[in-house]
């Protein structure tokens, strides 16, 4: 398999460069050059580990088989069920648990995978990254534990200053290997991934350092999300499947739509937003123009620019690069882009959007706590909340992350705190580690040399 990027610039990289380069040199973000067709006869019966094997090689053909499934058999060791992503049925529901990694949360199902594939590239071709990246949340723990105390790789993770859970933020900034920099930006996530992103666009400041991504823009993630379609639905048995994802980057849903292309039989794809509706009046009305990101109860969704809009835009586009270059060209000058008739009707083929607000939030986790005595976290409960008002019969909604992660909020919404896992109550006796930097390209990239000088 080969890759290129959506703008065009960039083509016929193996899987490997791909991964390395992360955002692809051109601006563009990187996709496979074809979308092969799986036999799902072949896949059915397979448990998680060698599903995820079957589908990875269809992808990455520069690593030996031998060792993709040791670095998946590693990367899963670390879940707390051989399942890794279990399914359960709860009120005609059913509910896809990503949260049973390391950091509670679905990044893992990617981070744990692509921590092991750095460790495993570099050692192959003797060199050294500095990962950057920007989290509204639950990335950068993912991240910062698929990475920690690894050889030849730094970690310099972005988030916004008091707008993450106080969990997320624990999580990360407890971690005391020395390889690992949490930077809490004065601004929002969008801010945080604005400067990711243009230092990545500085070529020259990003083959200096060998910057590497592990944010939703480099294509290992999708890959790595992929598999948890599959699975939930040989799981839940389901002839057609209605999926229901809450959604902040994209990257998540997009994994969906990816699964979708290669033969997966899903209807729909039910997108679940907070407030920060972006994505909603994208998929409802065409317009996909940024509003100012508020703060909720489900952070990690607090986002407005979307990365991975930008593949999905590519496929609506007919795989037109010069198309996707002048939207994208469009986007960043004007802040919007409009989508009319038969474009917004393919798209509404594909999906279909609610928003969630801070009363539908509560409520739902409210209602389905009574109905069930199952807690669901905000972020699920948004794709719940969806799921219901779709009312569509079977809905896989996809768990996103534990509901210990945020206990104000599940106080808030049925008088009483989640259940601690151990990991999480432990974090509160641990001295925390983190630099507040101003919403400032310069200031980051200062940073960043002086720490890898000091090194
Ligand atoms: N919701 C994310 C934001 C970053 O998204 P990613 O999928 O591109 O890494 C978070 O929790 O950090």
């Amino acid at each position: 398999m080969k890759y290129k990027s959506t703008r065009g610039g960039v083509s016929d990289l193996n899987f490997t460069d791909a991964f390395l380069m992360g955002l692809a040199t051109d601006g563009g973000l990187i996709v496979p050059q074809t979308i092969p067709n799986v036999d799902l006869d072949n896949l059915r019966d397979l448990d998680y580990n060698n599903l995820a094997f079957e589908i990875f090689r269809l992808f990455i053909d520069d690593i030996p088989y031998n060792d993709l499934r040791t670095l998946i058999g590693k990367s899963y060791s670390t879940f707390d069920t051989q399942e890794v992503t279990p399914v359960v049925k709860k009120n005609g529901l059913f509910i896809l648990e990503l949260f049973h990694g390391p950091t509670f949360a679905f990044k893992d199902v990617a981070l744990q995978f692509l921590g092991n594939l750095f460790e495993y590239v570099l050692k192959k071709r003797n060199t050294y990254v500095n990962v950057l990246g920007a989290t509204s949340g639950d990335t950068g723990s993912a991240a910062i534990y698929g990475l920690k105390g690894k050889e030849n790789i730094n970690i310099f993770i972005l988030h916004p200053h008091n707008k993450v859970s106080k969990v997320q933020e624990l999580q990360m900034t407890t971690v005391e290997d020395v390889n690992v920099y949490n930077l809490a930006i004065e601004g929002t996530f969008d801010d945080c991934q604005a400067i990711v992103k243009s230092i990545f666009n500085d070529l020259k400041f990003k083959e200096k350092y060998h910057l590497a991504a592990v944010n939703s823009i480099n294509w290992a993630r999708i890959l790595a999300q992929i598999v948890y379609y599959f699975y939930a639905y040989f799981k839940s048995g389901v002839d057609k499947a209605y999926f229901s994802v809450p959604t902040g980057n994209f990257g998540d849903i997009f994994a969906g739509y990816m699964a979708k292309r290669m033969g997966l039989p899903i209807e729909k794809l039910i997108l679940a937003t907070n407030s920060n509706d972006i994505l909603y009046r994208f998929v409802n009305y065409g317009d996909y123009s940024t509003g100012k990101v508020v703060k909720t109860l489900s952070p990690s969704m607090d986002i407005q620019v979307a990365s991975n809009f930008e593949r999905y835009l590519y496929y609506l586009s007919d795989e037109n690069s010069i198309r996707v270059k002048e939207l994208m060209d469009e986007f960043t000058r004007t802040k919007k882009l409009k989508f009319e008739g038969d474009l917004l009707k393919k798209v509404q083929l594909d999906f279909e959007s609610y928003r969630a607000g801070v009363e539908d939030t509560l409520a739902t986790i409210k209602r389905f706590y009574e109905e069930t005595g199952y807690i669901v976290d905000p972020h699920t409960a948004a794709g719940v909340f969806a799921a219901i008002k779709a009312g569509y019969r079977d809905v896989i909604c996809l768990s996103t992350a534990h509901p210990a992660k945020f206990p104000d909020a599940i106080m808030d919404a049925i008088g009483a705190y989640p259940e601690k896992p151990r990991a999480i109550s432990e974090l509160e006796d641990k001295n925390k580690r983190m630099w507040v930097l101003g919403n400032s390209v310069d200031e980051v990239k200062k940073f960043i040399e002086k720490k890898l000088q000091k090194g």
